[in-house]
């Protein structure tokens, strides 16, 4: 497969417009007080379709995901929900390359990722945000933000793109010269999330972003994937406890329970339907 996907322009990225109603039903109510994050910057590398096929993986030869099908359509944001220990982190993980799996495959933009390696897999614009808000510790935030984009990009291309990142998460900006380990959660979880978004990745893992975090500051990076999904194209496959958060923002959403899908269903219908939220996530 390609490694070195060329940067697309804007318009190629087909962004999606959505109504008035279908943006207002879609943001929490925290999120509706929080001003927009600014347009993002272009032109940018679209987001690529992601499918897995009866994927199975687990540890030590003890099956976690048991024949797991699913489908992340190009630029849409898919929720992934269940209770701790379902298996959304491994199933992360064995997407990524960090661990391999036993059976199934995975499909990134129309490619079999088999073989394919870690490296690989985040040069062809595969990327993960791990849950726990990985930044080094002892850089800056302009430094960590350098730091990710130099995987993509050099000199003022670089520092446009750092640009970017402070345009999407204004708290970030008044920081830029803290240490990482200056930061508090929040800040931390967004220069994690900027760091991943700054080398414009096509399809976005992200490991439980919320967790910890003020329901402002989740409201906050929720409004910034959505951004990145309507205005690039950007494809997120987002784990999550928190699941009002998650499908105020998502397209669609898969449930797991104990390593299978239980429920994949529009996220409208998830948000709306109370049975069926009552019968697949419990509450
Ligand atoms: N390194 C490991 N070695 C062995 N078993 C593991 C390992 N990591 C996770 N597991 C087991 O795999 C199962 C799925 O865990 P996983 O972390 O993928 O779930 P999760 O849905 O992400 O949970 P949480 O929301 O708590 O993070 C659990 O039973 C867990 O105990």
């Amino acid at each position: 497969m390609s490694t070195q996907p060329q940067p697309q322009s804007q318009s190629q990225s087909e962004p999606r417009s959505r109504s008035g109603a279908e943006a207002a039903a879609q943001v929490t109510p925290a999120a509706a007080q929080l001003t927009p994050p600014a347009a993002v910057r272009g032109p940018h590398r679209a987001g690529a379709e992601l499918h897995l096929d009866g994927l199975t993986a687990g540890y030590g030869g003890a099956p976690v995901l048991r024949g797991v099908d699913v489908r992340v359509p190009a630029g849409s944001i898919v929720a992934l929900l269940g209770a701790n220990g379902a298996g959304k982190t491994t199933l992360l993980r064995t997407v990524s390359g960090l661990m391999p799996a036993a059976s199934g495959r995975i499909v990134f933009d129309g490619e079999d990722l088999a073989g394919v390696s870690v490296e690989n897999r985040a040069r062809a614009g595969l990327a993960q945000v791990p849950e726990g808000r990985s930044v080094v510790a002892e850089l800056t935030v302009d430094e960590n933000l350098r730091l990710g984009g130099l995987q993509r990009f050099r000199g003022r291309r670089l520092t446009t793109a750092v640009d970017g990142i402070y345009d999407l998460f204004e708290p970030l900006a008044r920081r830029r010269r803290a240490a990482g380990h200056q930061l508090s959660g929040g800040e931390r979880q967004m220069l994690a999330l900027g760091r991943a978004i700054i080398a414009e990745p096509r399809v976005l893992l992200l490991d439980e972003p919320s967790l910890g975090l003020a329901p402002r500051v989740v409201a906050q990076i929720m409004a910034v994937l959505r951004t990145l999904r309507d205005e690039r194209g950007l494809t997120v496959l987002l784990a999550e406890q928190n699941v009002t958060s998650a499908l105020a923002i998502a397209d669609h959403g898969v449930v797991l329970n104990l390593g299978e899908v239980v429920a994949d269903r529009p996220a409208r219908d998830l948000r709306t339907d109370s049975a069926l939220r009552h019968a697949y996530l419990g509450f």
